[in-house]
């Protein structure tokens, strides 16, 4: 089981001095969770993202995770303007596997993000919901047993948003693994986290369990409570530096 314990990171600013953003961040992660990372800008999300992406090393504390793969989705797609859309997705496998096992998987991924008959096209010819997709598609070709998301919507006009979402939620039942997702859009943790966490001034100030049913409409009782509680929670946030 994938476990955060007593994380705690901060950066030197330019004017000299240290700004503390993780103050003491433990988790444990079970195996086929949606987590959802919720709070103000600026307080830490993509940060904690970046560490279990093993991007940075904690000044403290320890992200164990006993070797599984990671995936991880960014905002931006991050595509190779140069590489097909398959080649994008297997871009991650280089040559650690044999070709046919890369095109099986690619294959996977892609009919999995809706994507198979776009195979070929160039970066330049997709949308950016489509590329986003393809970005998905690349982190699903390491069958990742933990996927990491920082703001993977944060671009994407309502309506493709939502479509993304529904496709997530769809793609994390069938393949099982363990999601963290990071996102300020309350709405957005409301429809897809099982477990939401607010981070405020360092720490996790609430962990929210939701038990709703999916695909979510938003209008469930359970998902209004916990909008409520949400809101509240945030609202009594008094810094951020947003
Ligand atoms: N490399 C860095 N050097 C200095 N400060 C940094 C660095 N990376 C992040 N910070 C600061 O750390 C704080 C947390 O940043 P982080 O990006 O983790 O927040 P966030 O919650 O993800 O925000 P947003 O929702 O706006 O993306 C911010 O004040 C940011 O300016």
């Amino acid at each position: 089981m994938p476990e955060l314990r007593d994380i705690r990171h901060g950066y030197v600013l330019p004017n000299g001095t240290r700004r503390e953003v993780l103050q003491g961040i433990d988790l444990k992660l079970d195996k086929g969770g949606f987590y959802v990372l919720l709070g103000r800008s600026g307080c830490g999300k993509s940060t904690l993202l970046r560490l279990m992406a093993g991007l940075e090393i904690p000044d403290a504390g320890q992200f164990e995770h006993a070797g599984e793969s990671v995936g991880v989705v960014f905002q931006e797609p991050r595509l190779m303007p140069w590489l097909t859309v398959a080649q994008n997705a297997g871009f991650l496998l280089g040559s650690k596997l044999a070709g046919h096992e890369i095109d099986l998987r690619v294959s996977r991924a892609l009919k999995m993000v809706g994507l198979h008959d776009v195979r070929d096209a160039w970066p330049n010819q997709l949308s950016g919901g489509m590329a986003q997709r393809v970005a998905i598609a690349r982190a699903l070709v390491v069958q990742p047993a933990l996927l990491l998301m920082d703001e993977p919507f944060g671009a994407l006009d309502a309506f493709t948003r939502k479509q993304m979402q529904d496709d997530l939620v769809r793609i994390w039942r069938e393949l099982g693994h363990t999601i963290v997702f990071v996102t300020h859009d309350l709405e957005e943790a409301v429809r897809l986290g099982q477990t939401i966490l607010v981070i405020d001034q360092g720490c996790f100030t609430l962990r929210l369990d939701l038990d709703a049913a999916y695909p979510r409409t938003g209008a469930e009782p359970a998902i209004n409570s916990a909008r409520q509680r949400l809101l509240d929670r945030l609202f009594a946030c008094p810094n951020s530096n947003s």
